[in-house]
């Protein structure tokens, strides 16, 4: 099998060869990927809201093209190849010639799972309002079209059927349009915005026995359930977008504000050796970065080949 479906395969055999809750972290980046990596997360999730704010700056408006979502969900498949991405791809980014091209693109980057909505193509956030659908066809057409790039590449790749309709349309028009999104080839559901535990329940219910993916959106509408309860409620796998994004705001925003105020970067970084706060570690310095996103992987790769690069040291 070839080394990008192995991904694939991987989460699929976790979908439906066994009742564990998939759980991934939302990343964005190289930097978030490889921390998540270190903890030992055994699939990622990459977040189109995440990608929109770390490689653009701008907000989850439909802002990022096929080729951003493609070049950053190819990169964050690559840096371990075993452990599954499961990869936004919002609306597919056009008609159904574009959302099997793009399905391609994943699954030739090596991306083990992704989901594909029905709002139209000036698409927002999920927890923002005003959200606008395309009409059931038009959705059950890219779905089709998804499928058939999987069939085309003879993949294994996990396609998740996402409705943002539960705000707008209600409950039974977004579980029927998930069932006509199953009927047309997708593997698994994903209701956006769900409300409250009795309506996440009662679609886990509704869908069965399709698989079902809960949405914990830090700030968003549906309440922060942690993986135990997520998995009581009926669902298969579990994302958090953007849940360290936050975080690292915040420290950014409290470094920053140093610099800006004093001149100078004075939080502890590993030669001195000093936590922020109780149980906390220090910061330590790029070379630990470095360390994180494989330095020394890097450097006994050239040795090995016989390169000369590092023979001075690095
Ligand atoms: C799941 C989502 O599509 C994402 O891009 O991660 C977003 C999450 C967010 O905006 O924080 C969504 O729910 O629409």
């Amino acid at each position: 099998m070839a080394v990008i479906n192995q991904a694939a395969a991987k989460l699929r055999a976790q979908l439906f060869d066994s009742d564990e809750l998939i759980v991934c972290p939302g990343v964005q980046d190289g930097l978030s990927a490889r921390v998540c990596l270190q903890q030992g997360f055994k699939n990622l999730y990459m977040t189109g809201a995440g990608t929109a704010i770390s490689l653009l700056g701008m907000p989850d408006l439909g802002l990022t093209t096929a080729d951003d979502m493609v070049r950053q969900a190819s990169m964050l498949s690559s840096l371990d190849r075993s452990v599954p991405l499961i990869a936004d791809i919002d609306t597919g980014f056009g008609g159904p010639v574009m959302v099997a091209r793009t399905v391609e693109r994943y699954i030739l980057g090596g991306v083990a799972g992704l989901h594909l909505e029905d709002q139209v193509t000036t698409k927002r956030c999920g927890h923002l309002g005003g959200k606008e659908m395309v009409d059931v066809g038009t959705f059950v057409a890219r779905i089709r079209a998804a499928r058939e790039a999987r069939e085309r590449l003879q993949s294994d790749i996990v396609i998740i059927a996402r409705t943002d309709a539960l705000q707008s349309m209600g409950f039974e028009e977004a579980v029927s349009r998930l069932k006509a999104a199953v009927e047309a080839g997708a593997d698994a559901a994903f209701l956006e915005g769900v409300k409250d535990r009795e309506e996440m329940k009662k679609f886990t219910a509704a869908m069965a026995p399709t698989p079902c993916l809960v949405n914990l959106v830090p700030g968003g509408l549906t309440p922060l359930v942690n993986a135990k309860e997520a998995k009581e409620l009926g669902y298969r796998i579990a994302i958090w977008p953007c849940f360290a994004m936050t975080h690292a705001y915040v420290a950014y925003q409290k470094a920053a504000r140093e610099l800006m105020e004093t001149g100078a970067v004075t939080a502890g970084f590993t030669e001195k050796q000093k936590g922020e706060g109780e149980g906390e570690k220090a910061p330590g310095g790029v070379r630990e970065l470095f360390e994180l996103c494989g330095l020394s992987e890097c450097v006994e790769f050239d040795n090995k080949m016989g390169g000369q690069t590092f023979s001075k040291g690095v």
